[in-house]
């Protein structure tokens, strides 16, 4: 496969314009919403307003949102967080919105597999965690200026440590097994490294940096190496380095300015983009795009966090992860305009002090997600 070409873009594009197939423009767009757990059905319900409030703003399209049950609940009630035919319901609309999954009395590995990766693990194998200091926000790194910390994370969202490999026996036993198998594939490799190197070209500092741990983990992550190498040779205009991951958040904390387009194994990047977002001022901040750049799927956004069980109910939760989430469905879905307009109104809402308690405010989510429409509106 030869590299693709792509064309200039649009620097607020979450993707690189040209990249596989182009959306089609639709007059309306038929969004799956998935608030599922804790604060995510708060923050789902947010980011549907503020959804509905650019496209009217912005006028050529407009957003059909159809609200799917699947949850913890569900589970709790049927034994199942989706029905047997959720992949063919999913495929009825352009891209998925979704909050979060896990609740106190669910083991945490049964919900996650039950619907976050049912969902996206075998279809959505990139996975893009931006992160920036938004306006009138504050990172924990003293003396961090404006820019200096613009990142966009690349996380593998299909195999490695996420791969479902592996097992236990001899259950309750003094020698009792339990495997967890690491599995990467050349293919698996390549698509993700491809998807990495177009972003970087993408972005102005045309700067990938790949994350290893291939000093300790001799096989696949030798095979990450080589498969990295190799696909650099397709992109000559994007400059590449690599760190081991320990070392990675040293470099994060101390040189955030030497990092821009991030590529990193699903674990990996996992707990990277965590710490991405909490260096940037909150997890409440940070967005997570669940790509299929086939396009075969639609993709799905949600905020990078959990379902916070110790503010849910309070009406605290800060939306602003979902209105990012948001922005980078709308870049997807090809209405760009309708994504800088959210993300504008945004920036001005953090830029005027109306914050959650998490990024210092007392603002709560009623108070940000009214006062983003009302920058929306007047934009
Ligand atoms: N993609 C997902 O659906 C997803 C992501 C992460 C965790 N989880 C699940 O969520 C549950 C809780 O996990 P956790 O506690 O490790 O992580 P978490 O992200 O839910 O919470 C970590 C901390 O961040 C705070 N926080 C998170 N989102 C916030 C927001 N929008 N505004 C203000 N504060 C916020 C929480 O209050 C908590 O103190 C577990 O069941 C876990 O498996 C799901
Ligand atoms: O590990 C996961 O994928 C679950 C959660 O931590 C996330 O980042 O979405
Ligand atoms: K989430
Ligand atoms: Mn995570």
């Amino acid at each position: 496969m030869s590299p693709i070409a792509i064309h200039p873009v649009n620097e607020t594009a979450a993707f690189p314009e040209g990249y596989a197939t182009q959306p089609e423009r639709k007059s309306t767009y038929k969004i799956a919403q998935i608030g599922a757990d804790g604060i995510g059905p708060e923050v789902i319900e947010a980011g549907v307003q503020a959804v509905h409030a650019v496209a009217k703003k912005v006028g050529t399209f407009k957003v059909d949102f159809s609200e799917l049950d699947w949850s913890s609940d569900r589970y709790k009630k049927t034994g199942s967080y989706v029905p047997v035919d959720y992949i063919e319901i999913l495929k009825k609309h352009d891209a998925i919105f979704f909050g979060a999954v896990g609740a106190p009395d669910v083991p945490d590995h049964i919900s996650l597999w039950g619907l976050r990766l049912a969902i996206c693990q075998p279809y959505m194998y990139a996975n893009v965690r931006r992160t920036k200091v938004l306006p009138g926000t504050s990172s924990p790194l003293k003396n961090l200026q404006p820019g200096q910390l613009d990142w966009c994370i690349i996380r593998e969202n299909s195999e490695g440590e996420y791969a479902g490999h592996g097992g236990r026996s001899h259950r309750s036993l003094d020698h009792e097994i339990g495997t967890e198998v690491t599995i990467f594939t050349r293919t698996g490799i390549r698509r993700i490294a491809r998807y990495a190197f177009q972003v970087a070209q993408s972005r102005p500092r045309k700067l990938l940096n790949y994350v290893t741990k291939s000093n300790a983990m001799r096989n696949g992550m030798v095979l990450w190496d080589e498969v990295i190498n190799e696909v650099s040779k397709e992109f000559p205009d994007v400059t590449m380095d690599h760190m081991l991951v320990d070392a990675m958040t040293v470099r994060m904390t101390l040189h955030p300015d030497s990092l821009d387009t991030i590529l990193a194994t699903n674990l990996h990047a996992d707990i990277l983009s965590d710490l991405a977002a909490a260096l940037a001022g909150s997890i409440g901040i940070a967005p997570t795009a669940n790509i299929d750049p086939s396009r075969t799927m639609p993709s799905m956004f949600e905020p990078i966090h959990g379902s916070a069980f110790d503010i849910t109910g309070m009406g605290i939760a800060n939306p602003v992860g979902t209105f990012w989430s948001a922005c980078e469905m709308l870049d997807w879905l090809g209405e760009h305009e309708a994504s800088k307009v959210l993300m504008k109104a945004v920036e001005q809402t953090c830029a005027d002090g109306i914050t959650t308690k998490d990024l210092g405010g007392s603002a709560n989510t009623r108070e940000v997600t009214d006062a983003v429409i009302q920058r929306i509106r007047a934009l």
